[in-house]
């Protein structure tokens, strides 16, 4: 199968790189210059598997204004705030017999591929799956091969033909996929979970490990899923989970699969970069105003996530100045 990867940063990147290492002929796309040069001039990217056995990895990689390539299939991985800049850039190359496929954090991202790709092109899923990019050029796989899951669902709820191959090709990748005809279901379990764990490491810096192993976890877990949940209802979206499984997926993934990852906002704020906080607290937000429902906890998760980023750009500042001093 033919993929180009559209956002090849560190969860674009294992995905191509792993459905290259099985066979298919991936090309990668992607915006951010200093990443994009250091490939092309080290001759690919630099993989490692939780920090371990760093090995040149080759990639076709290109800018958007200088893709020709026709792939059956685009499998998007931007931050949600990028989305819509990486479309307007590439939709000179889509065509309307493309596939486009995505496991995104967040929610907004079905909308805006939905103004390029017809409903019964759209694949979007979930990934269990936990990855790093270092910098530019430089990214680490978290986990086992095999350790991670995923859940993908069609916009229409209808598998086609292609949807299975799709299946077979991320088996063949080892990426563990589930395949549901529950579309919000299966990504509102997702954005339940990152609502949960992504934020609270993020706000006090640490581990999924470390969170999941504090004593009164479980409390907090459970009141941020019930609100979510609480949402979901009222909006009429059918959970692919109880809320005890989804509390059990907390648990496992932070226990078991991935305790010393630190999530991708984590990443983000780490790094001065803007969170996808809106994208997910603040859309169970959004989700529970629009259905007359007040989700608190998330709506002041929410404002604390955006305090700490304003915290940081002042914090980036101050060292910016005393670099320059
Ligand atoms: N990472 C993970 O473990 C998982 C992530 N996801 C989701 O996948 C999607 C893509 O995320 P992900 O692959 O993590 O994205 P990346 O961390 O790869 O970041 C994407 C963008 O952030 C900027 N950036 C990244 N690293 C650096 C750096 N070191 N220095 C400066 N800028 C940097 C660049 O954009 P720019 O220059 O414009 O800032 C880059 O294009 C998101 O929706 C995410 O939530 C889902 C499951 C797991
Ligand atoms: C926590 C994780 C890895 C899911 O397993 C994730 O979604 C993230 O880091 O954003």
């Amino acid at each position: 199968m033919k993929f180009t990867v559209v956002g090849s940063g560190a969860m674009g990147l294992r995905y191509g790189v792993l459905l290259q290492e099985a066979g298919n002929q991936v090309d990668f796309v992607d915006t951010w210059e200093p990443h994009v040069e250091k490939m092309r001039e080290q001759g690919g990217v630099y993989v490692s598997r939780d920090h371990q056995d760093r090995e040149l990895v080759p990639v076709n990689v290109y800018y958007p204004e200088e893709y020709k390539g026709d792939p059956d299939c685009y499998i998007f991985f931007t931050k949600q705030m990028q989305l819509a800049d990486v479309l307007k850039r590439c939709h000179a190359f889509f065509k309307p017999t493309q596939y486009a496929f995505t496991c995104m954090n967040g929610m907004g991202h079905v909308e805006k591929l939905l103004n390029y790709f017809a409903p019964e092109k759209l694949i979007a899923g979930t990934a269990l799956v936990a990855t790093v990019l270092n910098g530019p050029g430089d990214v680490d796989f978290i986990g086992a091969r095999g350790a991670g899951t995923m859940n993908l669902a069609n916009y229409t709820e209808k598998p086609d033909d292609f949807t299975h191959k799709l299946v077979t090709e991320l088996e063949k990748a080892q990426f563990n996929p589930t395949l549901t005809t529950n579309f919000k279901g299966t990504l509102m379990a997702k954005v339940v979970f990152n609502s949960v764990v992504n934020t609270l490491c993020t706000m006090f810096e640490m581990t999924m490990g470390e969170y999941a192993a504090y004593k009164g976890a479980d409390d907090m877990s459970r009141q941020l899923i019930n609100e979510a949940y609480d949402v979901c209802e009222r909006a009429g979206v059918k959970m692919i989970n109880t809320r005890q499984e989804e509390l059990d997926s907390v648990n496992y993934v932070s226990k078991v699969a991935n305790p010393l990852h630190y999530p991708s906002m984590y990443q983000d704020m780490h790094n001065y970069r803007p969170t996808e906080v809106d994208f997910i607290n603040g859309y169970l937000v959004k989700l529970g105003k629009e259905n007359d429902y007040a989700a608190r906890t998330h709506a002041f998760l929410t404002h604390e996530v955006h305090l700490a980023e304003l915290q940081k750009q002042k914090e980036l500042k101050t060292n910016q100045a005393k670099q320059e001093a």
